[in-house]
Parts: C-alpha cells; sequence; structure tokens
C-alpha cells in the first residue's frame, strides 16, 4: 500500500526539521515512575550506536525530540570521526535531574535501554551521572562508562581532549599552544567544564566562568581564583578563546556578532545553531573547533574494551583529536570552507562508505 497516494498522514517525527534518516527513534514511558524519555539511533552503518543519556527540563516535549534527534545524529560524525566501529545514538529523559530523577526511574529508562541491546549503548551525559550509570547497568548490559565496565566517569577524558583541542586551535591561530595568559571564558562548569578550568587554570590561562547552577559556579570560582560573568555574557566577554561547555545551539545569529573571542572551542555538543552559523563565525575570522570532534575524548573512553592497556589507548586516542582539529583547521584555511563544513565531509566519507 503506497501510504502517500492513500493520502495518510505520517507521524511528525518523519516530517521533523532534525528528521534525517533517522534508523529508529523510541519514546518511552513508565506511568508508576513518571518517565517519559526518547532513544534515537541515527546509523549503524559502522558498528551498534553509541551515546549517552541526557537529563534535562525542558519546555516541550518537541524540543525534546529535537535535541534527541540532533544529538544522535551528531553522535554519528563524531564515532566516525574519532575512528570507532560504531554508529550514533542518543537518549534524553524529560525532568529536572535534581529534583525529578529518582532510582526507579532509572530503572524504568534502563528496562527500554535493554530493549536495544544490539543496536544501541548508552552512558552519561548532562544531568547523569557515573553513579546513575551503574544503577542503569544493573538491569542493561548495553550501559557504559560506568565503574565496572569500562573507564568509569568518561567526563575526564572529554575534558582532556577539549583541553588538546583548544592548545590546537591556539596553535594555528597564534603559531603557538601556550595558554599562559590568555583569558578564556567558560561557560558551564559541570562534569567536563570544572575539568577544563583546571587543565587551562593549571597553564597560566585567566578564567572567565558562567554557569546558571549557582553551585557550580561558586565551587569552580573559588578554586581557580577567577572572575565570574553572567551566562548570558559568557559569549560577549572581552577573551581570546571562548569555551561553550553548557547546553547546544548557544552560536547563532543573535550571540555570533557579539563575540569578542578569536576561538571558540568547548564541550557542549550542538553548539551551532544553524548550518549558516559555521559560515557567520568564519565570516567573522574566528576559529571554530567542530564541537563533535573536539568533544569526542568521553566516547572514546566509554567505547574503549576494558583491559591493561585501556587507559592508556584512551588517552592516547584523546590527545589525537588535537591532530584531527588541526587537520581540519588547515583544510578549512586552504578551501576557504567552514570547519564544520570540512568535518563533516571527512565523517561522511567513513560512515557512508
Ligand atoms: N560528559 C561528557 O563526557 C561529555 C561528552 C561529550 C559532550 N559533552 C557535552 O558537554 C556539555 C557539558 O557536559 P557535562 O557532562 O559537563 O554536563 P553537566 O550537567 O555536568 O554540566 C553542565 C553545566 O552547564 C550548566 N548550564 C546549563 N545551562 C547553562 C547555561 N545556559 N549557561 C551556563 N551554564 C549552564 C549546568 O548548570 C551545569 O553546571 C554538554 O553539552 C554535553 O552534551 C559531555
Amino acid at each position: 500500500m503506497n501510504l502517500i497516494t492513500n493520502n495518510i498522514k505520517m507521524p511528525a517525527t518523519f516530517d521533523h526539521p532534525e528528521f534525517h534518516d533517522h534508523e529508529q527513534v523510541l519514546f518511552c514511558s513508565d506511568k508508576k515512575s513518571r518517565l517519559r524519555a526518547i532513544i534515537a539511533v541515527h546509523n549503524t552503518n559502522l558498528g551498534p550506536a553509541i551515546g549517552g543519556c541526557r537529563m534535562w527540563a525542558y519546555d516541550t516535549g518537541d524540543a525534546a525530540l529535537t535535541d534527541a534527534l540532533r544529538l544522535s545524529r551528531g553522535m554519528t560524525y563524531k564515532n566516525a570521526l574519532a575512528g570507532l566501529p560504531h554508529g550514533g545514538g542518543k537518549s534524553v529523559i524529560l525532568g529536572d535531574s535534581h529534583t525529578d530523577k529518582t532510582p526507579d526511574l532509572l530503572r524504568a529508562f534502563a528496562h527500554h535501554v535493554k530493549c536495544l541491546a544490539a543496536r544501541y549503548i548508552t552512558a552519561e551525559d548532562v544531568g547523569i551521572t557515573n553513579k546513575d550509570a551503574d544503577l542503569m547497568a544493573s538491569i542493561a548490559p548495553n550501559v557504559g562508562g560506568t565503574s565496572q565496565s569500562s573507564l568509569g566517569d568518561p567526563s575526564p577524558f572529554t575534558a582532556l581532549g577539549v583541553y588538546c583541542g583548544i592548545k590546537s586551535a591556539a596553535q594555528h591561530m597564534y603559531g603557538s599552544d601556550n595558554l599562559a595568559g590568555k583569558y578564556i571564558s567558560v561557560k558551564g562548569l559541570g562534569n567536563v567544564g570544572f575539568r577544563l578550568a583546571d587543565y587551562l587554570h593549571k597553564d597560566g590561562a585567566k578564567l572567565i566562568l558562567s554557569d546558571v547552577y549557582e553551585p557550580n559556579l561558586k565551587r569552580a570560582v573559588e578554586a581557580f581564583g577567577a572572575q565570574s560573568v553572567s551566562p548570558d555574557e559568557a559569549h560577549a566577554v572581552d577573551c581570546d578563546i571562548f569555551a561553550p561547555c553548557a547546553l547546544g545551539a548557544g552560536l547563532n545569529s543573535q550571540t555570533i556578532p557579539a563575540i569578542q573571542a578569536a576561538i571558540v572551542a568547548g564541550a557542549a555538543n550542538n553548539q551551532l545553531e544553524t548550518n549558516q552559523d559555521g559560515v557567520r563565525l568564519m565570516e567573522r575570522g574566528i576559529l571554530y573547533a567542530p564541537d563533535y570532534v573536539i568533544n569526542a575524548g568521553g566516547v572514546i573512553a566509554v567505547a574503549e574494551p576494558l583491559g591493561p592497556n585501556a587507559a592508556s589507548n584512551t588517552i592516547a586516542r584523546t590527545r589525537a583529536i588535537g591532530n584531527t582539529l588541526s587537520q581540519i583547521f588547515t583544510d578549512a584555511q586552504k578551501s576557504g570552507k567552514p570547519t564544520a563544513v570540512i568535518a563533516d565531509r571527512l565523517a561522511e566519507q567513513r560512515f557512508m562508505a
């Protein structure tokens, strides 16, 4: 039966602007624990999809779906460029991780994850901790980033990769990767942002910190003796490098004209609101480190099989992010194309081959 000619309306997900041939989108609920979640498997050409779980108080169900679709697609590109034998997927749980997260809710979510054991591996992301991953792993074998199944919390590796990526960007922009005395605005001081700030502080960078969650801001400001700024101004402060480490879509037609930094390089996923924003950054002469390239350290750690060399292999592969970025920066400069376009092409050559 031809659905189109019979004029039967397709479900809204297929028409969603962020739907890009996703292989599978699963809407999960559990009445008792009040679970509402979405698991999106974008592409499994290179192997089972891998990508963390985010818990966030989305304003609408559509905002959650948008996030799941965008993030899962980004994981396909990230995993391909990181050289992993994995496709891309991601999951989101709707709710405030500070007030709505319960063991029952995580268990209910894990039962849904378990049904996708051959196709999707989850781990922690915003709002989900290493401890939460441990709890979910007691139900589903396809949970990584736990203290038992792999190298544990992937955030330290993500932070290391972002640090190496920032140094690579500095080398390209300034001819030196020395960060001493550079003013760096770090927005978002959670699992990754705090550790990144620590690396930068140890290198002698001058930190300008921001976070919407006061305890995280206070902890970082005190630890690094840094100045703070309102999260709404983090992109616009006078600095050399802007490191977005909160949530996505922070680089757009409103924020880009106000950016003072010469480099944008941070951990947040989906930093560009639209593809056009990559062009806007390039036209302003701002060097942008594509998000899914620079923040791949965590997934590299989750994907690494346990063994005596797991940590050293992961650190070596994570440090290599700096080299990948260096190639992307050079190719972008030569071709006059945005760095994000160059990264996408490289990734597509791998997962579409
Ligand atoms: N954890 C990882 O290993 C990993 C890997 C790859 C990418 N990422 C991405 O990096 C980013 C940070 O991840 P994380 O694990 O550190 O999350 P996290 O939840 O530990 O920290 C996020 C921080 O950002 C803050 N924040 C949220 N919205 C903000 C805003 N508008 N302005 C300022 N601060 C804001 C939160 O209060 C929190 O302190 C996310 O985009 C995540 O998807 C994380």
